[in-house]
């Protein structure tokens, strides 16, 4: 349609009159292009080589050490209506806020390149993805938006057939923390992004389209966008069962999508296929059930902790054509964190590596890859229809309590399990990390309107002809007396997740109580693992009191969200609170 390419060309006209950048290039997506862009970062210092003998086609960028992870203070959701936002959000007066963000974007591309990029948001034939434009003044974001998105002539191409496509506009600025903002206006579907390199505030299609204006167009659309990994576990019979899972930032997505099976598990023929690390696009398919795509083509994953013991798929994926941020350096010139063996020389701000600094990788520095690298990439993620999911996971850091896994009853249950989710904060947005907050769904980050309207539009898919996955939770982080991990986690994960499978398939009992469904403890295959039966009996523990605080907590959180908090779920609330109330003190269901 020539008139959304002229609804574009125009766009981008406006903007270069208010930037006024030196030229304009407008993205094909070739590899020849990303070569130029790296070729020149590289000139400039943007971009340093790191060791091609052992890592080619690898690169560190080093941030400015004000601007390492998403800033929640500095991001606003700009609805007409600042009910519509919510007390989850950040809101500014869409007028003022235009105001404000134009007035930072006048003449702030002075004597450099402005980039047009067009992207799609899931593979580029699927009727459930979505495009957008991101304008930006930095090469660095180009060459990740190629490696996240499908970028260039065929996301173009898609969008003059469609007719639409979320704006979004960027610029580094100068990098001060007193002028930056990352603003969202869904109901023009637009976002302006000012000041900040990184990955969340910076990739556009990220975070601000994937998630806050996509959950609006989801709302709008009837779908969900959700902050979830996609794996496939496929059972030794060659069966696959989908499975999504919300945790928050930081909190084992890309871990659990990468597993690697036990060792027992591996000789009985468990295989594990990973669709998507951070975000999921669903909607129910004519059969009633959700389908699922992952609506990015790379990983911006976690690197500290990334190992051949924790997660080798991770590592394999990014021993080449990787960008690397704000990891430090040995002295051999090979990307490092804590986690991997070896020692650094060089910090992540490239200063010589003095333990007195801190880690020596930054706490949130991050890989860049092209899914496509990754040794269990499934052949589905590619699959327009996208995937059937056959549970939905919710889990955060909770030391304790929460137990190791339980089941909802029905999809309100598993709703209010969502919304009442907590978790520790970590380094991936800026502020103190290991503070108790409420999450839920791990998208207290990303909603993109009032959690309550949130809340029942997640019950209303509830209705006749569904068929809805099982949603269950999980918390991978108890800890003991001693501080550590009770729970070995990462590749014997997919204990809990076959348990899962074969309440799906009808083929666990489990033991009911007042919070759910818990394994009994013969249900979980645990040989191999040196896991005691105390440790086992603590881990699937109800702990009556607690979790009485706990749904108090809950209701109280809940209600923050009045008058637009569904009355099905504040009920839901009540009737786990009553449920308790006549539990003996401690159930453990082992
Ligand atoms: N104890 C324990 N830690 C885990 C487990 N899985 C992941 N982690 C830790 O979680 C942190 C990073 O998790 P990731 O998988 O990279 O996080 P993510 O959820 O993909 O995060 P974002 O990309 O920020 O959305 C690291 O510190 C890991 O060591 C687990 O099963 N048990
Ligand atoms: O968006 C980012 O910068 C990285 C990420 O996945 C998150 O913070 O959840
Ligand atoms: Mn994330």
């Amino acid at each position: 349609m020539a008139s959304t390419l002229e609804a574009l060309e125009r766009w981008v006209d406006e903007v270069a009159a208010l930037t006024r950048p030196a030229k304009v290039h407008w993205c094909n997506g070739s590899e020849d292009e990303y070569r130029a862009l790296v070729e020149q970062m590289l000139a400039d210092g943007t971009l340093v080589e790191l060791n091609q003998a052992t890592h080619p086609g690898c690169y560190l960028h080093r941030s400015h050490p004000s601007d390492v992870a998403r800033v929640e203070h500095l991001t606003l959701v700009c609805h007409p209506d600042q009910d519509d936002t919510g007390p989850n959000n950040h809101w500014m007066d869409p007028a003022e806020a235009h105001a404000k963000m134009d007035a930072l974007f006048d003449g702030c591309m002075e004597g450099r390149t402005m980039y047009v990029i067009p992207y799609c948001m899931g593979p580029i034939d699927s009727p459930l993805s979505r495009c957008g434009v991101e304008i930006t003044d930095s090469p660095y974001v180009v060459a990740n938006m190629k490696i996240m998105t499908r970028m260039g002539a065929a996301a173009q191409a898609r969008i003059e057939r469609e007719g639409t496509f979320v704006k979004g506009l960027h610029s580094t600025g100068e990098l001060d923390p007193e002028r930056r903002w990352i603003m969202h206006f869904p109901a023009e579907r637009t976002i302006k992004s000012y000041g900040s390199g990184y990955g969340g505030n910076a990739l556009l299609g990220k975070k601000c389209h994937a998630l806050r204006i996509a959950s609006n167009q989801a709302r709008d659309e009837g779908w969900l966008a959700e902050h979830m990994l996609i794996v496939g576990i496929e059972n030794p019979r060659g069966e696959t069962h989908y499975i999504a899972a919300a945790f928050p930032s930081a909190c084992g997505k890309t871990n659990l999508a990468m597993l690697i099976p036990p060792e027992g598990y591996r000789q009985d023929g468990w295989k594990v296929w990973t669709v998507g690390d951070d975000i999921c696009w669903m909607r129910p398919g004519a059969d009633g059930r959700l389908y699922a795509i992952n609506p990015e083509a790379g990983f911006f994953g976690v690197a500290p902790g990334t190992s051949d013991s924790s997660n080798p798929n991770a590592l394999k994926s990014i021993a080449h054509d990787t960008i690397f941020t704000n990891v430090a350096v040995t002295a051999d010139n090979q990307p490092w964190w804590e986690g991997l063996p070896g020692t650094p020389v060089t910090d992540w701000q490239g200063r010589p590596y003095d333990p007195a600094n801190g880690p020596a990788a930054h706490p949130n520095s991050r890989f860049t890859v092209s899914a496509r690298q990754c040794p269990t990439w499934s052949p589905k993620a590619e699959d327009a229809q996208g995937v059937p999911i056959s549970a939905i996971v919710f889990g955060g850091r909770r030391p304790s309590l929460l137990p190791l896994v339980m089941e909802a009853r029905d999809w309100t249950h598993g709703v209010l399990m969502g919304a009442a989710m907590g978790s520790e904060t970590t380094a991936a947005a800026t502020g103190a990390v290991g503070v108790l907050r409420r999450d839920s769904m791990a998208m207290k980050p990303f909603a993109g309107y009032h959690y309550g309207d949130y809340f029942a539009h997640w019950l209303s898919f509830d209705r006749p002809g569904a068929k809805l996955p099982k949603i269950f939770h999980v918390n991978w982080f108890r800890k003991g007396k001693d501080g550590k991990f009770l729970w070995p986690g990462f590749g014997d994960n997919l204990r809990v997740l076959e348990w899962m499978i074969a309440r799906v398939e009808g083929k666990a009992r489990g033991v009911e109580t007042p919070i759910g469904t818990l394994p009994a403890a013969n249900e979980l295959k645990l040989d191999g693992l040196k896991l005691d039966a105390a440790t086992l009996a603590e881990l699937l523990a109800v702990d009556r009191a607690g979790w009485q605080a706990e749904l108090a907590a809950i209701g109280e959180y809940l209600d923050g969200f009045a008058p637009r908090l569904p009355a099905a779920l504040r009920a839901e609330q009540r009737r786990v609170a009553d449920a308790l109330e006549d539990a003996a003190p401690e159930t453990a269901a082992a």
